[in-house]
């Protein structure tokens, strides 16, 4: 089983938020039980301490076992499992296994920090009985001498151990911030581009499109440079919806989009500003060069058919407005006077494309 499929058990069908903290749960368990395998590796290869390397092979056998309940998608309860076998086996070795002087313990300090990342916002109960449990614990093995430890060790073992706690203590904690830092940057850039684009297309939704392409308008004006813009409607779209059916319209919406996209790399945009309208923004473009953008798309609209799921081939024609630069100062004028284009394309008749050029 590859390491990844661990990492996404239980993450599979769960909003984005929930399921990242399933992956940090499942990448937290992973990593302790490599540190326990280790420390079980330790005494019975090293210190040749059976007892003590059995004991703890039990304890990291029971942190693989949080595995099972992600598996059977028994979230909260493998969270619950984890938190319990790490401050159970940390008592154990510090009350146990060696004495307090280990530093063992130290690791009650990641129950807080785990638990209130691992744990969901509503789910403040379990964060809040967890992290006083760890800290109870904390302070009972801190003032607890161990007098009859399994394992009597030298001063220099001691203190070995006790730098390794701090060690994976400090790597646990790089990688839980790490974790976060992700999943906290990961949420601006969805909210951020759930603010900008349109769900279907991943094109700029009607509002952004209105905001960005006023900026990219006032740039063009200030430095008196060209300035077009096209606005496109799909013709007899009704048609393919009632022929083939709304998802397929959608998917067709999707291929158009692609469409555009592949064709605009010189800092045009393109907004979706109603169901099969598309507006593209054509800075730096002449009268001319507008044209042959409009005809390229519309070559490439009627002669590249969408092919859908279950192997149609679906063509369509564009019908489009385009405006060349003008004495406009708001993108929203520029795109009424592509709409009165438009509408003269329109009665021109399906894949018409109409000019309006208004010098300043
Ligand atoms: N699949 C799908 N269809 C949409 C979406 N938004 C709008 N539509 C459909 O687009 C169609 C637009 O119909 P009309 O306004 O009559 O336009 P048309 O059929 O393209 O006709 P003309 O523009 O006059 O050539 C309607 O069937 C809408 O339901 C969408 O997001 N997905």
């Amino acid at each position: 089983m590859s390491i990844f499929k661990i990492i996404n058990t239980g993450a599979e069908f769960q909003p984005f938020n929930v399921a990242n903290k399933i992956k940090t749960n499942n990448w937290i368990t992973v990593i302790t039980v490599f540190i326990s395998a280790t420390y079980t590796l330790m005494y019975l290869l090293i210190l040749k301490e059976n007892v003590v390397g059995f004991l703890n092979l039990g304890f990291t056998i029971a942190y693989a076992l949080g595995y099972l309940f992600m598996r059977f998608n028994a979230i909260k309860n493998a969270k619950l499992w984890f938190f319990s076998v790490l401050m159970l086996h940390l008592w154990a070795c510090t009350n146990i296994f060696v004495t307090k002087l280990s530093g063992f313990h130290l690791f009650y300090f990641l129950v807080p920090v785990g638990a209130f990342l691992l744990f969901e916002l509503h789910q403040q109960k379990e964060k809040v009985i967890l992290s006083l449990i760890a800290t109870a614990l904390f302070f009972y093995c801190e003032n607890t001498i161990n007098t009859t430890p399994l394992i009597l060790l030298s001063h220099e073992a001691n203190n070995t151990i006790y730098q390794s706690v701090v060690f994976f203590t400090m790597i646990e904690l790089v990688v839980i911030s790490a974790m976060f830092n992700q999943q906290i940057s990961h949420h601006e850039a969805l909210i951020n581009n759930r603010d900008k684009t349109d769900k279907l297309t991943n094109c700029l939704n009607r509002n952004y499109f209105f905001e960005a392409g006023q900026e990219q308008l006032d740039i063009a004006n200030s430095n008196n440079r060209p300035f077009s813009l096209i606005l496109t409607n799909l013709d007899n779209f009704k048609r393919i919806n009632d022929k083939y059916g709304y998802l397929v319209g959608d998917d067709y919406l999707i291929h158009l989009a692609t469409l555009l996209k592949s064709l605009c790399n010189k800092g045009e945009m393109i907004g979706r500003i109603s169901g099969e309208e598309f507006v593209i923004t054509l800075p730096e473009y002449t009268r001319l060069e507008a044209e042959k953008f409009a005809q390229k798309l519309s070559y490439q609209i009627e002669n590249m058919p969408f092919i859908s799921a279950d192997k149609q081939a679906i063509s369509n024609t564009m019908s489009m407005g385009v405006v060349v630069h003008n004495s406009c100062e708001t993108i929203g004028e520029l795109v009424s006077i592509a709409d009165t284009a438009l509408y003269q394309a329109k009665i021109m008749g399906a894949g018409s494309i109409d000019f309006i050029e208004q010098m300043a």
